[in-house]
């Protein structure tokens, strides 16, 4: 069973340069929490966070039985208290000892960017699975996955989970025969102590590029950068993308974390990247998924062996180099070729890039994109088709959150549509008409033709009835979502690939 005596959080504690002052306890603690909710006799509870006093007073109830807090919080019971500097980063150190460190066990990758984790951790998870003949984890914005038996498979709540959370599914999986794991790392979580002394045999850098600067995410972008990067410092050895923004300072801060030949630099071949070891290049795309050619430059990468020609049955030009990034991963943890060319093929992400083929209403995308970053990337693949006529888009932006995200939509609708249906999107507290007008505003392009049409249910339907066989309608932002968030209220909505496939099948059939 698992448990730390009292002894034991001393010295982790002290040892970390974390400890204020100890309890006179002498006991063990067989169950750690975050959450009064969580409480049961013999717990130890973490403080953390705008912690309520009424928390407390309920995690008594409950029986707890010690706490972790900081000097700030003050209470009137004689509860053993170890007073720290730094509750998360407590937190962190007391999960990964009280589940033996199961991060040992698992050779593990961390993946972050701005755009693109989810999508490059499942295709680092496929691969693996082949290799691995199934014993891969996986930590990701849409689930964690601690075993092959669906059982072990839960919905996420967060990019990156808490450390407690984080390390017991560790041990979950290493108790389940994984031996290897792939996870998002956000920078939230370096921001918040989550992954807090957690070292990754692989970190993966995939982008940078202004957003999650706002109320309760980063003051600045140099913030958000800053916190990124701290990847760095935690990894054995870096895969860093050589066409990111802010290259030299990535590379300048990569060098010195891990020497030269740990840094694995990677580009597409018409980029001019500056000295990547692998180079990519699409070799054939259509709007269902594309063959690239990964190339090696130089001994450095020669040792890979992963050069040649491979099928990602995704589209989207950018999934190309998120493939890429999570092939030299899985290589520095033992995958083969074959295992990546099987699990490029059969790499499926909810509501990322899904696409629906009609027969006289064209090609339907339903994706996640959802700030300037992606939806330009994405309609910028489109149009490199040379196939497609029209393309549409249906957009919103939520109510009460990434407010700054809205004249970039606008700004990359105007750029690359050539109409855009301007929608609801989770609208909170506001009018959704009212960020319509914020997007529209931003849409200074005259060629393209603005509706509104604030049902979201109808906006889809009318794009897709006016799309002909050789447009395109993207469907963006709301990927599988299955509600709209209103008024603080999650109320029931089909979700945008649900819509689609019933529009399409009344209109053909
Ligand atoms: C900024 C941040 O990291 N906030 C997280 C943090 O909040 P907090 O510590 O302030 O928690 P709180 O909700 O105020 O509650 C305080 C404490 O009281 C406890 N509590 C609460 C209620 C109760 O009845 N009893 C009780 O004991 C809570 O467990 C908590 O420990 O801890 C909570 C759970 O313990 C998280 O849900 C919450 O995430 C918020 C909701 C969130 O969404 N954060 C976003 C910004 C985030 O982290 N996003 C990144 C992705 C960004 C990206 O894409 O790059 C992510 O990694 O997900
Ligand atoms: N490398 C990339 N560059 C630009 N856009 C990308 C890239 N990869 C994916 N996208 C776009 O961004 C969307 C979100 O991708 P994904 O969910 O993989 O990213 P994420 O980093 O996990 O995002 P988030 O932090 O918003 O959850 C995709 O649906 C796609 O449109």
């Amino acid at each position: 069973m698992m448990a730390l005596t009292a002894q034991q959080i001393t010295e982790i504690l002290a040892d970390q340069g974390l400890l204020i002052s100890t309890p006179e306890f002498k006991g063990e603690l067989k169950h750690l929490a975050y959450n009064s909710n969580d409480v049961a006799p013999e717990t130890l509870l973490f403080i953390k966070g705008r912690f309520n006093a009424e928390y407390l007073t309920d995690a008594i109830a409950k029986g707890v039985k010690a706490i972790v807090a900081p000097a700030s919080f003050t209470h009137d019971t004689d509860l053993p208290t170890w007073v720290v500097d730094d509750v998360p980063a407590a937190m962190s150190v007391l999960s990964m000892a009280f589940y033996d460190y199961p991060q040992n066990k698992l050779a593990l990758i961390g993946i972050t960017g701005t755009k693109g984790k989810t999508s490059a951790t499942y295709m680092a998870y496929e691969m693996l699975r082949v290799a691995t003949d199934d014993k891969v984890a996986l930590s990701s914005t849409l689930q964690v996955i601690t075993g092959a038996d669906p059982k072990f498979h839960y919905r996420a709540h967060l990019t990156t989970p808490e450390s407690l959370d984080l390390f017991r599914w560790m041990a979950e999986a290493v108790a389940n025969g994984m031996t290897h794991m792939v996870m998002e790392v956000s920078s939230q979580a370096y921001k918040m102590e989550r992954v807090y002394g957690l070292r990754f045999n692989v970190g993966i850098f995939l982008n940078i590029s202004p957003d999650h600067v706002g109320e309760n995410e980063h003051p600045t972008f140099e913030d958000y950068l800053e916190h990124k990067m701290m990847l760095f410092d935690h990894s054995e050895q870096i895969i860093l993308n050589a066409d990111s923004d802010h290259f030299s300072e990535l590379i300048e801060h990569a060098e010195l974390a891990v020497p030269r030949d740990g840094i694995w630099l990677y580009g597409r071949e018409d980029e001019d990247s500056p000295k990547a070891d692998v180079y990519y290049d699409t070799v054939e795309a259509d709007l269902q998924g594309s063959t690239f050619a990964v190339r090696e430059a130089g001994q450095q990468a020669a040792r890979l062996g992963i050069a040649g020609d491979y099928h990602l049955d995704m589209p989207g030009d950018f999934n190309q180099g998120n493939a890429v990034a999570a092939m030299i991963a899985t290589r520095l943890v033992g995958a083969d070729t074959d295992a990546m060319h099987e699990g490029l093929e059969v790499v499926k992400i909810p509501g990322r890039m899904q696409v629906l083929t009609t027969q006289n209403h064209g090609t339907i995308y339903v994706d996640y994109a959802h700030n300037y970053a992606s939806i330009a990337a994405l309609l910028n693949f489109v149009r490199t088709n040379e196939t497609v006529e029209k393309l549409t888009i249906v957009v919103g932006a939520p109510g009460n959150k990434g407010v700054s995200r809205r004249p970039g939509i606008g700004q990359a609708v105007s750029e690359g549509a050539d109409v855009v249906y301007i929608t609801s999107d989770d609208p909170q507290f506001e009018d959704p008409n009212a960020i319509a007008d914020e997007i529209q505003a931003a849409i200074t392009n005259d060629h393209v033709v603005i509706n509104r049409e604030m049902d979201r249910t109808i906006a889809i339907s009318e794009a897709i009835k006016a799309a002909g066989p050789n447009d395109v309608v993207v469907l963006a932002a709301k990927g599988l979502d299955e509600y709209q968030k209103i008024g603080g209220v999650d109320t029931p909505y089909e979700n945008d690939w649900a819509v689609a496939q019933r529009v399409v099948s009344e209109l053909e059939a």
